[in-house]
């Protein structure tokens, strides 16, 4: 008898709960069903221990763990993607002696040498990767993904908070009553009179029918532009480096194309920014020129990077005298955030429940895709890879190797001296890399397996190399890079 039986079966002794003195007979009853209960007991525990043996045997049968380091705080919406019998979570600053096979981060600042050789790959919960020293894992064959479009929303809707709070005297008009009940608290009849009669002080204008520009039209500028234009407002638009699939999600046409930057800038009310920061690109993209071209009561709405302003031709051009333009941003500056034309918060932009669920979830599964079929997507530095499903009874091996020429021959041509036939491969390139994604038949021994990565390992150009995954799709071997 199963213990829920036992269970059924004490039931008409529980509603003898009201007697305080039992028969002889019910007390023999309750006896032969304590007996049943601790015998049913006896048996649940037996299958417990066969359930846990069952459980052991699949976490044995998967493989070793892979370890996912993390910085950070990362949402557990996204932690909990990981299937605990396949993953462990691995925070670093544990500084743990675990091998980390990937990285799971959001602003931490990642230097290479804080991503230990085992890493085979790192994933930004969210969009801007300038946190990341990129060129470092790149030269190492290490893939950084971002996760566009996760947090496009939250940074959204603090963009137009943006335009209201440049537009309107909100974060005055708040510090003003609370000066005033300050001084006047005791007086709550001459307080209200007073903050009525001083809200002439902070009289704004409108959003509707004035000119945004967005600077950028990727995931954000593009969601800025549908919703300002909603709002009454004309939105003019840059973006010279546009992708096609972002083309395609703007309100074309109502969205007005600026031919420059300067002209954006020149005919604009409102400045959005929503460019990726990149030293040699973007840094400075507001320059003293800029500034200078803007109109005298524009408005700067920086929810992007602090490095994209010239934060020091910006305070000269504030304390300048005819500008009445703020500047909005959720990046600190030293020199900027004392003055009363700017509005400084924390760095908020992506700081909401959805967004970092979203952002931490779609990271958890970009890295799961890469460590166990090879798939890349979403990558900043590594071309996009995806190889049909793994035919039954093969390996697949990754290659990541030097953009020169030769170097597919040299991989095919090593297979070959094995004696081993490609079921399936693809080969792509991005600037310098080159990625390499090849199924083989299961047909050879780990021994020969390891001594073919070993080859390919020592070919001239190839930077790292894996093997990903069995006949029954688990994760295989995983070698060091060469
Ligand atoms: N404050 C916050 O919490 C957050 C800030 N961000 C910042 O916003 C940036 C944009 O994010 P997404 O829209 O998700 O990225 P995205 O990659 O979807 O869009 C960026 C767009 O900028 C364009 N672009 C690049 N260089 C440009 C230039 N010089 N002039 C004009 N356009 C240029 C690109 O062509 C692309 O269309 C991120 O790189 C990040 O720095 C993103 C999320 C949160
Ligand atoms: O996604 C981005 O680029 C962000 O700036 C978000 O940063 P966070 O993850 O909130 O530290």
């Amino acid at each position: 008898m199963m213990l829920s039986q036992a269970n059924a079966a004490l039931r008409p002794v529980s509603r003898l709960g009201g007697v305080r003195f039992m028969s002889a007979a019910v007390s023999d009853e309750v006896k032969m069903l304590e007996k049943l209960l601790a015998e049913a007991k006896e048996r649940d525990a037996g299958k417990c221990a066969e359930e846990s043996a069952a459980e052991a045997a699949e976490v044995a049968a998967a493989g070793p763990k892979f370890n996912i380091g993390t910085f950070n705080a990362i949402s557990s919406a996204g932690l909990n993607t990981f299937p605990t019998r396949k993953y462990e979570i691995v925070p670093m600053a544990d500084k743990s002696d675990e091998e980390i096979h990937a990285i799971l981060l959001r602003s931490h600042k990642l230097s290479g040498d804080q991503v230990p050789d085992t890493t085979r790959a790192v994933a930004r919960c969210g969009s801007g990767t300038n946190n990341i020293d990129v060129a470092a894992l790149t030269e190492r064959g290490i893939p950084v993904f971002n996760t566009p479009g996760a947090n496009a929303n939250a940074v959204k809707e603090l963009s137009i908070c943006g335009l209201l709070l440049a537009s309107r005297g909100i974060v005055e008009g708040i510090n003003h009553v609370g000066t005033i009940v300050k001084e006047d608290g005791e007086d709550f009849a001459k307080c209200k009179k007073r903050v009525e009669s001083d809200k002439k002080m902070f009289v704004g204008r409108e959003l509707t029918g004035k000119t945004l520009g967005v600077i950028g039209l990727g995931h954000i500028g593009a969601s800025v532009a549908q919703t300002a234009i909603a709002l009454g407002m004309n939105v003019t638009g840059f973006d010279p480096a546009i992708s096609l699939e972002g083309a395609w999600r703007l309100p074309g046409d109502i969205l007005k194309r600026a031919s420059s930057l300067e002209q954006l800038v020149r005919e604009s009310d409102y400045i959005s920014l929503h460019v990726p920061y990149i030293k040699d690109a973007t840094h400075h993209l507001i320059n003293a020129d800029m500034l200078k071209a803007m109109k005298p009561n524009a408005a700067i709405i920086n929810f992007a990077r602090g490095e994209l302003v010239d934060s020091a031709a910006m305070r000269q051009l504030l304390e300048s005298g005819d500008r009445t333009g703020r500047y909005i941003t959720d990046f600190v500056d030293e020199s900027l955030h004392d003055h009363p034309k700017v509005i400084t918060m924390p760095h908020l932009g992506a700081s909401t429940a959805e967004a970092e669920e979203n952002a931490a979830s779609m990271a958890a599964m970009e890295i799961m895709d890469f460590i166990e079929t090879g798939t890349i997507q979403n990558s900043v530095n590594f071309p996009t890879a995806k190889l049909d499903r793994l035919p039954a009874e093969s390996r697949r091996i990754c290659i990541v190797n030097r953009n020169v020429p030769g170097m597919l021959g040299l991989i095919t041509s090593t297979l070959g001296r094995a004696n081993i036939n490609i079921m399936q491969q693809i080969n792509v390139s991005r600037d310098n890399i080159a990625y390499n994604v090849v199924d083989i038949a299961d047909s050879h021994s780990p021994e020969d397996l390891a001594k073919l990565q070993d080859d390919i390992s020592k070919l001239d150009g190839v930077i790292s190399s894996r093997i990903v995954s069995g006949k029954d799709g688990k994760p295989g071997f995983f070698y060091v890079n060469a």
